[in-house]
């Protein structure tokens, strides 16, 4: 029987609340959106997945005032190197041990669940943020002025409906939400069968390395990630004659991976067949419904960038769906979230795929565009971070579309704490601005609050540049006219109120 009384109303509905759906949920509290969570599962999901996340991602987690509490449960990435048949080395991803310009490590390991615990657990800061677990959506009808959300309570199958701005499906490869938006996939070629193993060390094996190894050798490609605490993560091709069932039985798994470690070493945690497949969703919003995450886009695997992928799209998301609900922004922005993400990722993806093809093949050359390989030398890849697509940017204008770096301040903080989730406005003096840019509650970040901001400008011949709350550049100045587009560009979209992120319970 379906609950008769008035629906319960929410700015945005969330279906999934793993990595992804939990960081929008977050970014939304930051931003007192009234958000309503639905997840179908009871508990977090108890193995691992995503094991890989970058630089850029932790900028998000600090935004949502997470970082701190993250950090205990991840390690550095040294980074990959990827090794012939005879184990002489190909490829060198080495990552440097310092701060990127992000303010953070480039690479982190981690173990989706302790991950996925304190996003979630985060969500109880916000007072508009609402978790329901155990809770299936079956419908979404578009309404007039907004979408009508209709799930049952799968702990004692009630069936309830409520009433949501925004629907944003953060529900994974087989997502609901797409299927109503009725988007096809645009298919990029790659779909192999592999094999993930976890496994937990019963004793030190400190010879396996920190560096995830791949195995290029063509009979049977294989990859190695070192995890966190004692797990370590293999990942072997399946051959075309091979039976997925019979291949994930124990005998099956250990013999594949004696040549690395055997059952003396190390309990299987999990050994499961996956196919890694390449594809993006065509249309990534109908209306009020959305995609982000896994039911946007899927990647292999290679480059680790499956989950960062899609914590980008929550950050691209999340401020311009608070600016049309809270801030009167035209609701047409948001057609820049499919336009700006969607190239993004899909470099990507091709990037991850050209990956796959060095793993399969030792092909370096053939595969990768990323220096020429020389005698008894390691090509070096150096993976850069692409362009955000056309949208909101001046493209016109240097630096748009690249991300911002965060800067030390002078007091010893990080400026992305200083400024929070707003747009921010970096000069070399507060002084020279126009007064309504404070009325319009922009943030701004002089030298003299920061050193670099000042290095930073002059470095690109600028006299400013106007930062949005995801931390991309809108747009840059070289001369005062160039401020004037900026400044009157960022006034409409920042008239939001804001919440400052408290630190983590
Ligand atoms: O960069 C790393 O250290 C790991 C990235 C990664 C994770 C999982 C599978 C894979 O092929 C690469």
């Amino acid at each position: 029987m379906q609950d008769k009384s008035a629906p319960e109303e929410f700015d945005v509905v969330i279906v999934g609340r793993g990595p992804v759906g939990a960081t929008l949920a977050n970014l939304l509290g930051l931003r007192g959106v009234r958000t309503l969570v639905l997840e179908r599962e009871t508990q977090t999901y108890h193995l691992p997945r995503a094991v890989h996340f970058d630089d850029e991602c932790m900028r998000v987690f600090q935004t949502v005032g997470l970082a701190d509490a993250i950090l205990p449960h991840v390690i550095l990435s040294p980074g990959m190197l990827f090794l012939d048949a005879n184990g002489k080395m190909l490829l060198d991803w080495s990552r440097p041990q310092t701060l990127t310009p992000m303010g953070w490590h480039l690479s982190y390991r981690f173990h989706q669940p302790d991950l996925e615990d304190v996003l979630i657990g985060g969500l109880a800061r916000w007072p508009h943020v609402t978790l329901r677990s155990r809770c299936d959506v079956f419908a979404l009808d578009q309404v007039e002025d907004g979408v009508r959300v209709r799930y049952e309570d799968l702990s004692n199958g009630k069936l309830s409906e409520v009433r949501a701005g925004y629907v944003i499906g953060c529900d994974g490869a087989r997502s609901l939400v797409r299927r109503f938006i009725g988007s096809s996939m645009d298919d990029l070629g790659f779909h192999e069968r592999w094999l993930v193993i976890d496994v937990l060390l019963k004793r030190a094996r400190d010879d396996l390395g920190d560096y995830s190894l791949q195995h290029c050798d063509p009979r049977r490609p294989a990859t190695y990630v070192r995890g966190t605490g004692t797990r370590r993560r293999w990942e072997i091709t399946i051959l075309p004659d091979e039976d997925s069932q019979e291949i994930a039985q124990p005998a099956k798994v250990w013999d594949l991976l004696s040549r690395w470690i055997t059952p003396d070493d190390a309990e299987l945690e999990r050994a499961a067949v996956y196919t890694f497949h390449s594809v993006i969703a065509r249309q990534w919003r109908s209306g009020r419904l959305f995609l982000a995450g896994d039911s946007a886009h899927q990647t292999p695997p290679f480059l680790g960038q499956g989950m960062c992928a899609g914590i980008r799209d929550a950050a691209n998301l999340a401020w311009k769906l608070a600016a049309i609900i809270q801030g009167g922004a035209a609701p047409d922005l948001l057609d820049t979230y499919q336009s700006e993400r969607q190239p993004h990722v899909r470099e990507f993806i091709e990037l991850a795929i050209r990956l796959g093809g060095v793993i399969n093949t030792k092909a370096i050359e053939a595969g990768l565009a990323a220096g020429e390989a020389r005698e008894n030398a390691p090509v070096k890849l150096d993976v850069r971070k692409p362009l955000l697509g056309p949208g909101l940017t001046f493209s016109d204008l240097p630096l748009a579309g690249h991300l911002a770096p965060q800067f030390m301040l002078r007091d010893g903080g990080r400026s992305d704490d200083r400024t929070g989730y707003h747009h921010v406005l970096l000069v070399e003096a507060a002084a020279v601005l126009p007064s309504r840019l404070a009325q319009a509650g922009i943030e701004i970040l002089a030298g003299d609050d920061a050193e670099g901001v000042r290095d930073w400008l002059r470095k690109h011949g600028i006299i400013a540049a106007l930062v949005r709350p995801d931390r991309y550049i809108r747009g840059t100045a070289r001369d005062e006219p160039e401020l004037e587009r900026l400044v009157a560009a960022a006034i409409p979209a920042t008239q939001i109120p804001l919440t400052q992120a408290p630190s983590a319970a």
